[in-house]
């Protein structure tokens, strides 16, 4: 195990290109399950999510090749091999098995999802949505059994807009008899993507973006290549570290679209933003003013930016209030902000930063993907050396993160951890 080491308090510039969406890549992969030939999906991130989707690919048969960026997975042996346990408990994305198989076999097993703690995360809008389909599920010790004889197309409304349950109905409506019809649908760009690629695959589905979505379902789906959208979350991360430590940061291979509601908040702070076709340039070395954020779903300010932000705004002069209403207890992060001099108070779902302050390196542990990240800019942001493990979670969702910083005059390395350390985090 390694942790990573950080010294802080450097301004940092340059450009730095940003890769293919996880949340698009995690949908994709296992997407290709439906297809009767090979599936190409370029634009791959370097990330532990996407291995761990092609060992599970593999498990069921699937025969895949990772070159660079590009995965060509090749679906037609693929069988519906049960996946109780193992490493679908690695990520949240799991769950896609689910939908990709019912609509593919009919038939899955898979054990529930892992991905970031960040409080309760139910899947009952999947499964309400499976159910509407056709298909007869339990729960038995922590596996979803589903099963269905047929998938005939129905109305579904669903009761919390969820990214993971919009795109899950998708991926088996596309192969129901009839038409489904999903209403109140998330809207993030990345289920645009989803559906881009398996229109390409040959599904008619109408409306993917808004919050109606049709899709009359096909017999048999082929397959195709497909470029994965770009990672806004992780553009948002390097605008946030451009707007804490940048001297002019060129954020590469962005849709500033989709990053408007961060880019009005770093305005409102005082921060020079201004954005090209695929490009975002970002301007920190300003003195930053106090604003309050509310995550929503999209459009509104992503809660995957949350954490992130909460550390750019220990640097802002007077108290801001950030409230997380997506997951009210995405707060594991401020009490590692705290150990390098974050002055920052919870409350509910909200967390009240007093700023301006100087952190101070310290050693702390990334409890979650996005927690990894605020910890990473904070240890950019801070005087002497930081020290950060748990990067396995950031490892879930930063492609080539030593060398993106780096790249940018940033000093920072991964380390083996000593044996104390590693007695240490064994107890904690
Ligand atoms: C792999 C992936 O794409 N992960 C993203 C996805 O997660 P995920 O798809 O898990 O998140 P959802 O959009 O489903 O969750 C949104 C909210 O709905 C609730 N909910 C969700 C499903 C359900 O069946 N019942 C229910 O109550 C959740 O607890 C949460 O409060 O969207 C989240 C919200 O933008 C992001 O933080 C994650 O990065
Ligand atoms: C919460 C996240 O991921 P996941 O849903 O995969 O756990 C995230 O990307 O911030």
């Amino acid at each position: 195990m390694e942790k990573l080491k950080i010294a802080g308090g450097y301004p940092l510039k340059g450009t730095v290109r940003i890769s293919g969406a996880k949340n698009s890549a995690v949908a994709l992969i296992p997407a290709t399950i439906l297809a009767e030939s090979p599936v190409t999906i370029e634009g791959l991130p370097h990330i532990s999510d996407v291995e761990i989707l092609k060992d599970l690919l593999e498990e069921i048969g699937g025969n895949v090749v990772i070159t660079d960026e590009e995965m060509t997975v090749d679906p037609s042996t693929m069988i519906s091999m049960p996946l109780p346990n193992g490493k679908v408990k690695k990520l949240r994305a799991s769950y896609y098995l689910m939908g990709a198989m019912l609509g593919r076999f009919k038939k899955a097993v898979i054990g529930l999802p892992g991905g970031c703690h960040l409080g309760p995360r139910p899947i009952d809008q999947h499964i309400k949505g499976f159910e509407a389909l056709g298909a007869q599920i339990t729960n038995e010790q922590g596996a979803i059994y589903l099963r269905a004889d047929e998938l005939r197309g129905a109305r579904i409304y669903l009761d919390v807009v969820s990214v993971g349950a919009t795109i899950n109905i998708m991926l088996a409506a596309v192969r129901a008899k009839g038409r489904t019809i999903i209403e109140n649908a998330a809207k993030e760009p990345e289920i645009i993507d989803v559906a881009t690629l398996l229109t390409n695959m040959g599904a008619k589905i109408k409306g993917a973006g808004t919050d109606v979505i049709r899709i009359d379902g096909v017999e048999t789906l082929h397959g195709c290549r497909h470029t994965i959208i770009p990672d806004r979350i992780e553009a948002g991360t390097y605008m946030i570290l451009g707007a804490a430590v940048g001297e002019g940061i060129l954020v590469d291979n962005v849709i500033p679209q989709h990053l408007e509601s961060l880019i009005a908040k770093l305005r409102e702070m005082g921060v020079r933003v201004e954005t090209g076709d695929d490009q975002v340039f970002v301007d920190g070395s300003v003195n930053l003013k106090a604003v309050d954020i509310k995550t929503l779903v999209y459009p509104g300010f992503p809660t995957d930016l949350q954490q992130p932000f909460t550390t750019l705004l220990t640097k802002s002069s007077g108290s801001s209030v950030v409230t997380d209403t997506i997951y009210g207890a995405r707060f594991k992060h401020i009490d590692e902000l705290r150990r390098m001099n974050a002055n920052i108070k919870v409350e509910g779902r909200s967390a009240i930063i007093n700023g301006p302050v100087q952190l101070q390196g310290a050693k702390v542990k990334a409890s979650d993907l996005r927690a990894g990240a605020a910890l990473v800019i904070a240890g950019l942001l801070a005087e002497g050396i930081t020290e950060v493990t748990g990067l396995e979670h950031i490892d879930r969702g930063y492609s080539n993160l030593v060398e993106k910083l780096n790249g940018l005059g940033a000093t920072v390395w991964r380390e083996a951890l000593t044996k104390e350390e590693l007695e240490h985090l064994k107890n904690t």
